[in-house]
């Protein structure tokens, strides 16, 4: 994605000159004269830098006074002064109100490009910097070798280049921000900024503002930029989007349509150059079919869909997160790791997980915490969290509900092999010659004795 410059001199030899020499080197400039000329530009769409001469003449505002007024606006834009010869101190005078730099007329256009790309490289930087803490709880790499991980990540891969909008599915905590991520990462976007906004977070009063930003009341600078004015170059993520009020769908709607917006009590269009993911855990269609949702708008956000299987549907990738997590817990917290038992792996991959990776996660947590001593330690099925382990038929009930104690023998081994075995074959997801090798059993022996149990 071009850097987008901002050059402002009220000499027009200046400007093409500067913009010429940028644009060579394959930036994208804009211009303006005065400073109303540049406030207009700003606020059309923030730019990736600025050039912004010391003196300005014939300006509303001179150079230090835009210079002031833009880093209200917009402090992490980088603004460096074009100073001419002899006003050295009022470009020192410009770096103490936030100037990233200056360049002294006349110079040189080795010195100019030098200049323009490490302030870009800077403010890239502090970019990051500022995401990495955001999302410090987040892991970065989506982990998981089962198929249908691994068609996922093809699935992200081909996505990513191709720029459209995509819709991702999956139930809670199963990784869909986890995906968006990684496709930002992936895409020809991966050095512009990937802005998250939570529509189920948001009241509808303030979806909006978050989203749009509010234009002050000059109508002129944005009093606070939206989500989408900061996401420009890069990607913007609507988790839950099936949770976003009817009347901003129809708002995000005409933003799909022709890349433009206006801010909350604004009166200028704001352009941006944005790719959208969005991501729900609700079923979109029952949404629109109870006229919750936009079709149209399901239609346009929904280009290629991508779906993010729950952890049942993957329980073979649950070792490799367990080992995953262990590692990034001990590294973020200094706690030891420890082994898992293979009875308490068989739990741990025999559970439900209604919450999905993150509830695995937070429970690899809690039994490093609870777990005593150090990395010898092997961590058995029973000292598993209670609510892990009570879902896992270890004590089953009779179909009807009746304990197995109130059963007599042979019935109760019935329906304890009935349910183990269920157990299993769901852990090996349905792979009979992997289940009867865990048992301990031939492959035949197993199908005639599912068969003798009804499980079929
Ligand atoms: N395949 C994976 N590998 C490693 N970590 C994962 C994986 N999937 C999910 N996680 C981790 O699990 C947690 C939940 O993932 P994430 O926030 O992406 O889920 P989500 O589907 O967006 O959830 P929600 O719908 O509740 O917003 C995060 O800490 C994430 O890093």
């Amino acid at each position: 994605m071009a850097n987008d410059i901002l050059i402002v001199d009220d000499e027009a030899d200046i400007r093409d000159l500067v913009a010429g020499i940028l644009e060579d080197e394959g930036f994208t400039t804009r211009t303006a004269r005065d400073s109303d000329s540049a406030l207009a530009e700003v606020s059309n769409r923030r730019p990736n830098l600025v050039f912004l001469d010391i003196w300005l003449q014939g300006s509303k505002l001179d150079g230090l006074q835009l210079l002031e007024q833009i880093k209200r606006e917009h402090a992490d834009v980088p603004v460096v002064m074009i100073s001419g010869h002899g006003n050295i101190e009022t470009a020192v005078a410009a770096i103490k109100r936030g100037a990233y730099d200056f360049i002294e007329k006349p110079f040189k256009s080795d010195r100019l490009i030098l200049v323009a790309t490490r302030a870009l490289e800077t403010s890239r930087l502090k970019r990051e910097v500022k995401e990495l803490k955001q999302q410090a709880p987040i892991a970065s790499t989506l982990m998981g070798h089962s198929a249908c991980m691994n068609q996922l990540r093809q699935t992200i891969e081909r996505a990513a280049k191709a720029n459209s909008r995509i819709l991702i599915v999956g139930p809670s905590g199963a990784g869909k921000e986890l995906a968006a991520r990684t496709l930002h990462n992936a895409s020809g976007r991966a050095e512009g900024p990937f802005v998250v906004i939570n529509a189920a977070a948001i009241t509808p009063e303030r979806m909006e503002v978050e989203l749009f930003g509010v234009e002050q009341s000059n109508g002129e600078q944005p009093r606070k930029a939206g989500a989408l004015e900061e996401a420009h170059g890069g990607t913007l993520f609507i988790d839950e989007i099936g949770d976003m009020p009817r009347e901003t769908q129809n708002k995000i709607l005409r933003v799909l349509v022709d890349q433009t917006f206006q801010r909350a009590g604004g009166t200028i269009k704001v352009n941006v150059d944005v790719r959208i993911i969005s991501s729900t855990a609700r079923n979109l269609e029952e949404e629109i079919a109870e006229g919750r949702f936009r079709e149209d708008l399901y239609h346009r956000l929904s280009v290629v869909p991508i779906r993010v299987p729950p952890l049942s549907e993957r329980r073979e990738d649950i070792p490799e997160l367990i080992e995953y997590f262990m590692d990034q817990i001990s590294l973020a917290t200094g706690l030891p790791k420890r082994q898992i038992g293979a009875d308490a792996m068989a739990v741990l991959q025999s559970h439900v997980w209604p919450g999905n990776v993150r509830q695995l996660r937070n429970n690899v947590e809690r039994v490093m915490i609870l777990a005593g001593g150090g990395p010898e330690v092997i961590i058995t099925a029973d000292m598993l969290p209670q609510d892990v382990g009570s879902m896992v038929p270890t004590m089953p009930t009779g179909n009807n509900g009746e304990h197995i104690m109130g059963l007599p023998l042979r019935e109760a081994r019935e329906v304890f092999e009935r349910d183990y075995l269920i157990a299993q074959i769901s852990r090996f997801s349905g792979n009979i010659s992997r289940t009867a090798e865990f048992v301990g059993m031939e492959r035949s022996a197993l199908h005639r004795k599912l068969k003798a149990l009804g499980v079929g």
